[in-house]
């Protein structure tokens, strides 16, 4: 279980703009005038590399590769892993090969394999293949519902409805994912108070998590922090995610916003891999490596091993012929 929040005192090394005429008094003085910031002692991090990852490569990554970067990312000592998604195939052809995911990976004691559900059909078909938890996806955007799953806010809400229905009877636990919850790529702007509403008609419906998802990475410390003030009036905060993908390089920036204000888990994708098939332009998720690397470095304990980390990344960039878009791991690297 998640608990417990540390204090950080912003603090440095060697006073900035000082010069040769600084005093330590001075110095002093303005050390404890500086403002001091409360982070949790510990953060789930949840991966989504293996399903948003992979989900919008266009030439077809075979099932062992899909496999080996499941179980090595289980080695790395990560809690939560999405595996994979049961949709349409004819929607998302990447996840189709999703029941021999299932049946192919290691599952480790003690680690989640989550899968995405968007209906009863999806949920029974991810039951079949052992799926132990789900996650339905709704978004805070009109036209984004429209071309994600085919149907409105409302309608999808019924639908997820069933699908809540169904796992509370398997006692499976569901997350729920809220998509453009800083910005739409149909919409533009989107509301603070329409991302809470959906937000809560989700948790309500039994989601034990809500995952926000800033899925064309638009967001900025101040968004997600108006955001949050408002889901967070709805939701306590011990049942919110954040998602953030890194299109304005402002993912870790508003992770760490969202950790300031009581947040305790955070989705990334191992390499910084990734974006939705219905949100053309946007990036990549931010790099689980990078956030890893900074959470180590604010003293939070995440359980995750971040040279394995970086393997399983190293192993899928050559499987798909890329560069990695982790800083932390182009910078090990070089060193
Ligand atoms: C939701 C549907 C299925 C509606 O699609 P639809 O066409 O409206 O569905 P339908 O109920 O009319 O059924 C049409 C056909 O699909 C089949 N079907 C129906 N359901 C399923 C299912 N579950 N699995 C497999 N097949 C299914 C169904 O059996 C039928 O087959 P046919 O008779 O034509 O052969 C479709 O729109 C879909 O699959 N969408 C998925 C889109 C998707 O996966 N997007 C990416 C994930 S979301 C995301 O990335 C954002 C997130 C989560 O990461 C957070 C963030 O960043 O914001």
């Amino acid at each position: 279980m998640l608990g417990g929040m540390i204090a950080v005192t912003a603090r440095r090394a060697v006073p900035w703009g000082l010069g040769a005429g600084w005093t330590p008094g001075l110095v002093l003085r303005q050390i404890s005038s500086l403002p001091s910031y409360t982070f949790p002692k510990e953060v789930k991090i949840v991966e989504v590399g293996p399903r948003d990852g992979l989900q919008n490569e266009k030439a077809i990554v075979p099932t062992e590769v899909k496999i080996n970067l499941i179980n090595m990312l289980s080695e790395a000592g990560l809690q939560s892993i999405e595996a994979t998604s049961f949709v349409s195939p004819k929607w998302v052809p990447q996840m189709s090969d999703h029941a021999n995911v299932m049946h192919g990976i290691k599952r480790f004691p003690n680690v989640s394999y989550p899968v995405l559900t968007p209906n009863l059909t999806g949920f029974q078909s991810a039951v079949q293949c052992g799926a132990k938890e789900v996650a339905i996806f709704g978004a805070a955007s009109e036209l984004f519902s429209k071309k994600n799953i085919n149907c409105s806010i409302e309608e999808s809400l019924q639908r997820f409805e069933a699908v809540t229905a169904a796992a509370k009877e398997a006692n499976i636990p569901v997350r729920g994912y809220v998509s453009c919850v800083l910005g739409c790529p149909y919409e533009g702007k989107v509301h603070p108070s329409k991302v809470a509403e959906v937000a809560h008609k989700m948790f309500s419906m039994g989601c034990y998590e809500i995952s926000l998802g800033d899925t064309i990475g638009v967001g900025t410390p101040g968004s997600m922090r108006d955001m949050l003030c408002a889901v967070l009036d709805v939701i306590p905060a011990h049942a919110i995610a954040v998602h953030c993908h890194d299109t304005y390089g402002q993912a870790l920036a508003n992770i760490l916003v969202a950790l300031q204000m009581g947040v305790q888990v955070v989705d990334s994708s191992i390499a910084g891999l990734g974006g939705c098939p219905y949100a053309q332009g946007a990036s990549g998720n931010v790099a689980t490596e990078d956030v890893v690397y900074m959470l180590h470095g604010l003293g939070i304990h995440t359980g995750v091993d971040l040279k394995k980390l970086t393997e399983a990344g190293a192993y899928i960039c050559r499987a798909l012929g890329k560069k990695s878009n982790s800083k932390v791991s182009q910078a090990m690297c070089r060193l």
